[in-house]
Order: structure tokens, then C-alpha cells, then sequence
């Protein structure tokens, strides 16, 4: 069998330890995703999920435990080495979509892959792919303020998916948008990461949407269980 594109293990994360405002959050954390999976993690405000996703996506290093990436183990890693794993490999999209407001659509999806030493040539196609694969391709050349949330939301996807990850973290990708527009913008989300192949975790507080993911986890006293 293949390596899983994400594994963690015996994650264990406290902010301020030692101190009187220590808050212990995750408390042992193993999660494994398999490749082509995608898992659902749904967790009440303030129970730890952007702490295990900025773990996962290798933002921010774990007190005990291993973080492992399309089979390779994170810990010793140098940051250079942690960053250059984490933009080929890891994509993120978060509740707001975070586009630069004084770029265009294109052009925030074409910026991870310059930034990945790509040419402006062969990012502009993709970009453009992408923006297409996600029913928004004439609003290319809009810049954020000019397209609707949901526009928005999916340019952020594209943005996530420009440099081909192996991994998709996603923190309430859907979180800020009505629940129609959610809907849909979540079919986009779930089509381009069906047809990539691509592995990802989506915290969502939305049931309906955690159902339609292939696995359904909780976390509750920093640890993760079955929901
Ligand atoms: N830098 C920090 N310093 C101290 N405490 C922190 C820090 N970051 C987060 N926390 C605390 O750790 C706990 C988990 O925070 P985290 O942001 O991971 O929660 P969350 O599940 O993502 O919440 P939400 O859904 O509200 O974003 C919270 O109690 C939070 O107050």
C-alpha cells in the first residue's frame, strides 16, 4: 500500500506550558489520510482545529509527536527545507478567502506558483484552467472586491490548488458564505479535489456538508474519535 499523504502521530501541543495560562490543546492527536481521501473534522470553537491544521500544514511544529507528508517525516526538518514541503505538497483555504485585493483573480492564482519558481507563462494556463474548472473563468481578470463571496471563495480553491498539493487543508471553507451559496461553492470545492485525486482534512461545523466527505472525526479534550 501506498504511503498515506498524511500522517500524524501522538500530537501533543500546549500554548504557554508552564505558566498559569497554559491551555493544553491537543492532547495525543493520531490521524491518518490516505491518498484520495477526505476527511471531515468537526470540532466546537476553540477545541483545537486550527492548531492541528497549522501542525498539519507544517505552519507551526508540534510539542511531541510526528508529522509525516506524502511519507516523509517533518520532524528535524530544517524551516527551509519545512517550507519548500509545504508549498509543493500542502494547499490551504480558510473561512476567508485572503486574496490579495490588488491583484486580479488570475493573478492570485498564478502568485503560489511564481513563487514556486514556475514561469509566468505555464502559471497563466493553469491559472486559467483552474479558474475554468471552477465555472469562473470570465472573471479572470476581476480583482476581489469585484466578485461575490462565492467567486471569491472558489478563486481562494483554485489559489489552494495552483501548485498540484498532495494535501488540502481546509478551515471552514464554506463557513462565511449563505447556506445555498455554500452549497454550491462546496460541489466546486469537492469536484476539483475528486478530480485531482487529491487527499484532504475540511474542519466544517456543518454536518450536512461532514457527511458528504468520506470520514467523519470529532475532536473533544484534544483527542480525535470516530463522530
Ligand atoms: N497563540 C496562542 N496563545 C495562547 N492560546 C492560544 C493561542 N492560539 C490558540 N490558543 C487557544 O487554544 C485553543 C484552541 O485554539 P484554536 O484556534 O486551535 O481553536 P479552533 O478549534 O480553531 O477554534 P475556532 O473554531 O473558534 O477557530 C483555544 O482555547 C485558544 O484560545
Amino acid at each position: 500500500m501506498s504511503d498515506p499523504v498524511l500522517r500524524l502521530a501522538g500530537i501533543e501541543k500546549a500554548y504557554n506550558p508552564g505558566k498559569p495560562n497554559e491551555v493544553h490543546v491537543l492532547r495525543g492527536v493520531d490521524l491518518t489520510v490516505a491518498r484520495g481521501e477526505v476527511v471531515a473534522l468537526v470540532a466546537p470553537s476553540g477545541a483545537g482545529k486550527s492548531t492541528l491544521l497549522h501542525i498539519a500544514g507544517l505552519l507551526d511544529a508540534p510539542d511531541k509527536g510526528s508529522v509525516e507528508i506524502g511519507g516523509e517525516a517533518m520532524q528535524g526538518r530544517s524551516d527551509r527545507r519545512r517550507t519548500a514541503t509545504r508549498r509543493s505538497k500542502v494547499g490551504f483555504v480558510y473561512q476567508f478567502h485572503h486574496l490579495l485585493p490588488e491583484f486580479s483573480a488570475l493573478e492570485n492564482v498564478m502568485l503560489p506558483q511564481l513563487a514556486n519558481g514556475i514561469s509566468r507563462r505555464a502559471a497563466k494556463t493553469r491559472a486559467q484552467e483552474l479558474l475554468t474548472s471552477v465555472g469562473i473563468a470570465e472573471r479572470a481578470d476581476h480583482r476581489p472586491a469585484a466578485l461575490s463571496g462565492g467567486e471569491q471563495q472558489r478563486v481562494a480553491f483554485c489559489r489552494a490548488m495552483a501548485n498540484a498539493p498532495r494535501l488540502l487543508l481546509a478551515d471552514e471553507p464554506t463557513g462565511n458564505l449563505d447556506p445555498k451559496t455554500s452549497d454550491r461553492v462546496f460541489d466546486a470545492l469537492m469536484a476539483l479535489v475528486r478530480e485531482t485525486g487529491l487527499s484532504a482534512l475540511i474542519a466544517t461545523h456543518n454536518l450536512e456538508l461532514a457527511a458528504r466527505m468520506d470520514r467523519q472525526l470529532k475532536m473533544d479534550q484534544g483527542q480525535l474519535s470516530e463522530l
